[in-house]
This record gives structure tokens, C-alpha cells and sequence, in this order.
């Protein structure tokens, strides 16, 4: 009898990452170094890490809008040379096309996908009444608030079905109303289609609220230093004792990178 092998495939991963940016100057930084990662489908996975420590720079590689200096970026097993509407990225600062409806920038993608113009409609509707915005959808982006631009931002990026939604930082431009219950949404709707997450923060709270892991960063350069799968039940009840523990260990380990990073004898 034949001896089948399963190998696993993992929407993304990446083998000995290793990420050095050379200055016209001539100065290098090490920004990412031995990036070991498997991320499994439906994961929601939040990184933080001091600033500087590679977090963008990690995104934008699995990305694949910026190469690797060395070791492996795979997307089911596929090496990640450029960007693909498999994996849509959702920013700070929104990116959206101010000359295109609310709508016309959901059905942006689908366009790209070669969806019908009926069913784009179809779609797109659906998404801007997920996060609540169907009664914009033909206002012009410059008339909505920040949180009502990230909203069509997120509508934008699960509009298309792709594997994989990158964010970095989406939430850090908001006030803390408008964040807190665009975590909410944003939950609400992963778990609708169980999506791959993978989010950037610099909030521990946010990082506990959302993910089911989180991945630690060294201070520069950038290394795994420890991940923490939160055993929590969604919606997490951030003032649980459970939820005060984990955050308490979390600022425990970035207070010593933050300390490490600022060590410039080191
Ligand atoms: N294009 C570039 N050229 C040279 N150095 C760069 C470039 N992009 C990033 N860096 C450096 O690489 C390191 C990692 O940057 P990155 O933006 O990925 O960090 P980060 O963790 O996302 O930071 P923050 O939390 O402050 O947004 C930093 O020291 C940064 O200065």
C-alpha cells in the first residue's frame, strides 16, 4: 500500500524571513530577522511589538509589496513575488479612491475579478450592509467621517473573497468609540466568513479583544519573542479577570523590549 503524505498548506508562511534595508548612505538596518510563521486558515492573528520592530515591513512582504532579503514568503506553498487580490490589504490612512463612489470602491475588486456588473452590485450591497453603510453608498468618500471611510475600507477587502485580509493598524486613526465598535464589526464579520486575519496594533487591549493568537515582536530587529493564544470565548469581557492577567503579561513582555530597544550600550 501506497504511504499518502499530508503536508499541510497554510494560507501564509514563511521559512528563516530576513528583511535588511540599505541606505543610499551606505547605513544598513536589520529590520526582520529568522521570521519563522505558519498562519492557518480562518486565524486571526494580531501582531504587536515596540515601534520600529519590523511589524509593517513583515505585512507588506506577505503582502508581496516588498521582497524578503532572504528565506522563504509562501502562499500555499507559493512563493509571494507581488501583490494579489487573494490578499487584500486595509491601512491607516484607508486608501480609498476619493473619485469613486462608496460603492464604486467595494465593487472596485470585484470589477477586478470579473464579476458582473449585476452581481458586483449584489455584492458590494451586501458588504456596505454588513458594516452598516448601504444608506452611503453613493456619497462621495470626502463626505464620510474617518470611521465610515475605514468601514468601506473593510467592506472593500472582504468584498472580493479573498484568502487572506492584511491590516495594518486600521483602527489607530480613530477615536476610542469609533474603534471599539468598529472591533466589534469587524469581529462580527470574520466570523460571518472566516476569513485569515492577520492585524497589526499597538494596542495590547485590541490585540486580546480580536485575536485568536498574538504574535510578540522583539525590538528591532524584529524576531519572534513569544505568541499567546488568548483561551478566551468571543466577545472577550475586556474587564475579566482572565483578560487583566493576559494584558499585565503582554505589557510585561513589551516593557522589556521597549527597555532593550532603548538600550543603545546593547
Ligand atoms: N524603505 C526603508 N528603508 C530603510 N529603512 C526602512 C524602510 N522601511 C522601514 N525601514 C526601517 O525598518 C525598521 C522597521 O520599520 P517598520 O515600519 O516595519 O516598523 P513598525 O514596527 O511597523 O513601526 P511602527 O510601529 O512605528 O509603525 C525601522 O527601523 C524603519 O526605520
Amino acid at each position: 500500500m501506497e504511504n499518502i503524505v499530508m503536508t499541510e498548506t497554510f494560507p501564509l508562511s514563511t521559512r528563516r524571513l530576513n528583511k535588511t534595508y540599505y541606505s543610499d548612505s551606505g547605513e544598513t538596518v536589520v529590520a526582520l530577522e529568522e521570521i519563522n510563521l505558519n498562519i492557518e486558515t480562518g486565524e486571526f492573528v494580531v501582531i504587536v511589538g515596540p515601534s520600529g520592530c519590523g511589524k509593517s515591513t513583515l505585512l507588506n512582504i506577505l503582502a508581496g509589496l516588498e521582497p524578503a532579503t532572504n528565506g522563504e514568503v509562501l502562499a500555499y506553498h507559493q512563493p509571494i513575488t507581488q501583490p494579489n487580490i487573494e490578499r487584500s490589504m486595509v491601512f491607516q490612512n484607508y486608501a480609498l479612491f476619493p473619485w469613486l463612489s462608496v460603492r464604486g470602491n467595494v465593487e472596485f475588486g470585484l470589477e477586478r475579478r470579473g464579476i458582473s456588473r449585476q452581481l458586483r452590485r449584489k455584492i458590494a450591497e451586501n458588504y456596505l450592509n454588513l458594516v452598516g453603510l448601504i444608506d452611503f453608498a453613493d456619497k462621495r468618500i470626502h463626505e464620510l467621517s474617518g470611521g465610515m471611510k475605514q468601514r468601506v475600507a473593510i467592506a472593500r477587502a472582504f468584498a472580493v473573497d479573498p484568502q487572506v485580509i492584511l491590516m495594518d493598524e486600521p483602527f489607530g486613526a480613530l477615536d476610542a468609540l469609533t474603534r471599539r465598535f468598529l472591533q466589534g464589526e469587524l469581529l462580527r464579520i470574520w466570523r460571518t466568513d472566516r476569513k485569515t486575519i492577520v492585524f497589526i496594533t499597538h494596542s495590547v487591549p485590541e490585540a486580546i479583544y480580536l485575536a485568536t493568537r498574538i504574535i510578540v515582536m522583539t525590538a528591532r530587529p524584529g524576531r519572534i519573542k513569544t505568541q499567546v493564544i488568548p483561551n478566551l470565548p468571543h466577545p472577550r469581557e475586556t474587564t475579566s479577570e482572565a483578560f487583566r492577567e493576559l494584558e499585565h503579561d503582554l505589557y510585561l513582555a513589551l516593557d522589556e523590549e521597549l527597555a532593550r530597544g532603548f538600550n543603545f550600550s546593547e
